[in-house]
């Protein structure tokens, strides 16, 4: 630690020195980065030099080893830019995500591949889905769950026509603030967000705008979009939205609970191996008959599998019939999860590996 009575001038001099060395290691690092792509192949895609079960070892190492001052998250941030830089050195990713730009989703896309990957906003869930399956997307990033209003229904829907895969899982702490022209309180008339947004709201607005009137629309961005041309209207969006369409913050933090936490998927179009702390994602059908879903359950048990969330949607297949998603602890390759999707594929009308990936990092 630095004496605080220590000159400024001579605490910039150490400032100096320690940034001279982080740059000549970034740099050494990008050029190991680089002869790790040559070992791979030359002039490939971005998709084929890029490792999540790497990164995800990498940057749990970083959460290990950190001794603070910084937090978890903020190494994890550093560290994940500085690979997203080793690996745009050959060709950025390309990632869709529902835009317009400043949604939430972005936000997500940038907590996992970091600046130096390419964004690419797309109009809805839906076609995140069909541009990663046409190619034209690397991955995609959709929403899948939020912590107070449950699961996202149309993402897990699209899994039941599309083939995609899933690659990784994002969590994102979500602040909603309210944004204006002018940024008074006492200006708005109407409020626009998503539908999520304005659940997420609820309390606040009852309490603070209780007359206004509450207008949902396809996204928080279209939202700060709309704010921007009427005097009397607010969005709710986050501060990265109102930062883009350059809207006053009116207040901040208006989410009604404070662990507010979106969670979303990275869909691609292939598997990945173990990274050493992976979660696998299941998708089942089962015939309509007593003790169906006992017998999809147990053999997660009698194997020590543990189940993480359980959710079930009209299958589309016939009218009463079900699927579910199905998230379970650990690696697709694991001895303890073959045996057990083994065992159900025998009861089972049909059983689909949606996915092993890293558990989300801070
Ligand atoms: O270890 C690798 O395979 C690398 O390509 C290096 C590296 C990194 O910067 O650490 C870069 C990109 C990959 O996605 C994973 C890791």
């Amino acid at each position: 630690m630095t004496d605080p009575k220590t000159p400024l001038s001579e605490m910039r001099e150490r400032i100096d020195s320690i940034d001279r060395q982080i740059q000549q290691l970034i740099s050494e690092r990008a050029r190991h980065a680089q002869t790790v792509a040559k070992v791979k192949g030359e002039g490939l895609s971005a998709i084929d030099y890029y490792r999540p079960e790497r990164e995800a070892h990498v940057l749990r190492m970083v959460v290990d080893r950190n001794q603070g001052p910084l937090s978890d998250a903020e190494m994890v941030r550093l560290f994940r830019e500085i690979m997203s830089s080793c690996l745009a050195q050959e060709d950025p990713l390309k990632i869709g995500f529902l835009g317009p730009e400043g949604t939430f989703s972005e936000q997500a896309v940038r907590k996992h591949f970091g600046h130096a990957a390419y964004g690419l906003p797309l109009g809805s869930i839906e076609e995140v889905f069909q541009e990663v399956a046409a190619g034209h997307a690397d991955f995609g990033v959709v929403p899948v769950e939020n912590s107070g209003q449950g699961m996202i229904q149309v993402t897990l829907d699209m899994f039941l026509t599309s083939e995609a895969t899933i690659c990784g899982e994002i969590e994102l702490r979500v602040h909603q603030c309210l944004h204006s022209l002018s940024g008074r309180l006492e200006d708005v008339r109407r409020v626009y967000a998503h539908a999520q947004s304005l659940q997420q709201c609820k309390t606040w607005l009852r309490i603070n705008l209780p007359e206004v009137e509450c207008i949902a629309v396809s996204s928080n961005a279209e939202a700060a979009r709309l704010a921007l041309h009427a005097d009397d209207a607010a969005a709710i969006a986050g501060e990265t939205a109102g930062k883009v369409y350059r809207l006053k913050t009116v207040a901040q933090g208006i989410e009604d609970r404070a662990d507010n936490t979106t969670r979303f998927l990275v869909i691609g179009r292939s598997l990945f191996p173990p990274s050493g702390n992976d979660r696998t994602s299941l998708l089942i059908t089962v015939n309509d008959k007593p003790g169906a879903l006992y017998d999809v359950l147990s053999p997660f048990a009698k194997h020590g599998v543990s189940l993480n969330r359980i959710e079930s949607r009209p299958a589309h297949t016939g009218k009463w019939q079900y699927a579910f998603f199905i998230d379970v602890s650990g690696h697709i390759d694991s001895p303890a999860l073959q045996a057990a999707v083994q065992e159900i594929g025998t009861s089972a009308a049909t059983i689909r590996v949606l996915g092993s990936y890293p558990v989300a990092l801070p």
